[in-house]
């Protein structure tokens, strides 16, 4: 299976466009996109219920004509409101409305709370503003009507692009889109307005969309199965890597236990902790399969890779935010190993993202910021911080550093400096717990190790790590993460 691909709404209108030139009239898309809308909902309903299409004045209103339609072709008692005049409709929406053969009335009549179904058709991939007026009067009544929606290609009210809110959004229970998703179903908030999301083909094939130029994807199995690690049977501890976790000093050591633990549970066949000497005594006391070595500073930890052996290295969890984190950040960039950089290695840097400037270029390397972690390190880069897209913004932090980034939160996005990006979706709330994105962290690290590509590692490792967190549940903390991932990799690998 490929892996899926989410399409920007202006990749979308590309991939329509060529579709309707290679011979596929526009009204036949827009059939069928309605026709299978008119399926969802008839699962959703029992014959003769009553459903209310709210349309909008663009194509996604002509999407509700057809599905009007047809619903009422089935045996449906249907009742249809447009946000505007008919005789305004234009081209494929045009012909949409000739077809419907029932009353068309003013949206703002709709009795919403006497129907069964609610079929929204206000707005999809063309909203260009914040709601207002009857639009946005339409919604709120929509919304407190308590009605189930089956919502047109997205949630009236939401970018398309950036799943963001404008000024309000249907409330919807389930969402049919077509030929694929697009930002706004796995972005949050805008995921959490969809409902159950389908998407239906209405015929436009694969290689017209991946033709868009398109390389967001969903972040699945199906991106990096292939290059999962699975040890070979001459395989000895050094084919699977060695992964390096730097440790905080000595009240601050566990983050990096975490860290070094997970590194090795996703298969690194060796994991040492660096230690700075004062702690040396309490990671010795915690650690068994798991190696510890002294390292003092940034030329303790020179001298430590000069064992070519340690191929990757995490840095960041509780080394404090200050200029000694900095020079090992500068001292692990120089000797370019896999590396992955989360917590005080991006803090440290707050206001100096410059000195990171293509840093990361010549070496793999993860940054796993959250967005505080992200305002704080791009602080002062407007051109980084602004987009109103969180895809954006990881591209952005990407291509400036050279490093794939993985924006962390609800919606993942990972990011990588060659335009390739992926959003992930499988994880829970249990997650926000101390020392999960640490765990984090050692996945990454320990998949680079062995041999995983940056952006590669950073996906597997965000859908390994939502997996075993969402697997567990309530109650989750983060030293349950690593004794998960067997399971993950088990269910994975089989
Ligand atoms: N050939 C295609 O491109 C296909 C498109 N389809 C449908 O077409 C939709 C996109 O159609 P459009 O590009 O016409 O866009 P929409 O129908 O999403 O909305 C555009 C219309 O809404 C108005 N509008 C935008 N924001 C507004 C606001 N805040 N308040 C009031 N009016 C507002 C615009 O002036 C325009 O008339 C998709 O979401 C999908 O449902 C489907 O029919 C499948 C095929
Ligand atoms: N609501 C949520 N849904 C899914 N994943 C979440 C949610 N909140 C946090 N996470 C995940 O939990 C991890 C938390 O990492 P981080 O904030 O760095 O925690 P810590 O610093 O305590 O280790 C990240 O992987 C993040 O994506
Ligand atoms: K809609």
């Amino acid at each position: 299976m490929p892996p899926e691909l989410v399409l920007t709404p202006r990749e979308m209108r590309q991939a329509d466009a060529w579709t309707i030139e290679s011979g596929l009239p526009g009204i036949e898309l827009m059939r069928r996109a309605g026709h299978a809308v008119a399926r969802a909902a008839a699962e959703m309903l029992t014959k003769e219920a009553r459903v209310i299409v709210a349309a909008g004045p663009g194509q996604n209103g002509g999407d509700g004509f057809v599905v009007a339609t047809r619903l009422a072709g089935m045996g449906h008692r249907v009742s249809l409101g447009l946000l505007g005049e008919v005789g305004r409709l234009a081209g494929d929406a045009a012909l949409a409305a000739k077809d419907w053969k029932g009353a068309v009335e003013p949206v703002e009549s709709l009795p919403f709370a006497e129907a069964d179904l609610i079929v929204d058709a206000l707005f999809g991939t063309g909203l260009a503003r914040d709601l207002g007026g009857a639009a946005r009067v339409a919604v709120e009544r929509m919304n407190a009507s308590g009605i189930p929606v089956l919502a047109v290609d997205l949630p009236s009210g939401l970018d398309g692009e950036t799943g963001r809110v404008r000024g309000l959004a249907v409330k919807a229970r389930r969402t049919v889109t077509f030929a694929a998703r697009k930002p706004c179903h796995v972005l949050m908030p805008g995921r959490a307005f969809c409902g159950e999301v389908e998407v239906a083909d209405i015929g436009i094939p694969r290689v017209t969309l991946e033709a868009t130029g398109g390389r967001l994807f969903a972040n699945a199995p199906p991106l990096w199965l292939d290059r999962l690690p699975k040890p070979g049977l001459d395989f000895h501890k050094y084919d699977r890597g060695h992964t390096l976790v730097v440790s905080g000093g000595a009240t601050r050591t566990g983050a990096a236990r975490l860290a070094a633990r997970a590194a090795l549970r996703i298969g690194s066949g060796l994991v040492t902790v660096a230690s700075p000497p004062e702690a040396l005594g309490v990671n010795a006391a915690h650690l068994t399969a798991i190696m510890l070595r002294g390292c003092d500073g940034p030329e303790g930890l020179h001298q430590i890779l000069q064992d070519a052996r340690l191929n990757a290295l995490v840095l960041g969890p509780a080394l404090g935010a200050h200029s000694g984190t900095r020079a090992m950040v500068a001292v692990a960039a120089h000797a370019r190993r896999s590396l992955v950089l989360d917590a005080d290695a991006l803090t440290s840097f707050e206001g100096l993202a410059t000195e990171l400037h293509q840093v990361f270029r010549h070496a793999p390397a993860v940054l796993t910021p959250h967005d505080g972690e992200f305002r704080r390190l791009f602080k002062g880069h407007p051109d980084i911080l602004d987009p109103e897209s969180k895809i954006e913004r990881a591209h952005r932090a990407a291509a400036y550093t050279g490093a794939v980034v993985v924006l962390k939160g609800p919606d993942t996005v990972i990011a990588a400096p060659d335009g390739r990006a992926a959003i992930n979706e499988n994880g829970t709330p249990y997650l926000g717990t101390a020392g999960s994105g640490d765990t984090l962290c050692g996945i990454v690290a320990g998949l680079m190790a062995q041999g995983l590509p940056a952006f590669e590692a950073a996906c597997a490792g965000v859908w390994i790590h939502a997996e075993a967190g969402a697997s567990f549940g309530p109650g989750l903390i983060a030293e349950d993460l690593a004794e998960l991932i067997p399971g993950v990799l088990r269910t994975l690998l089989r």
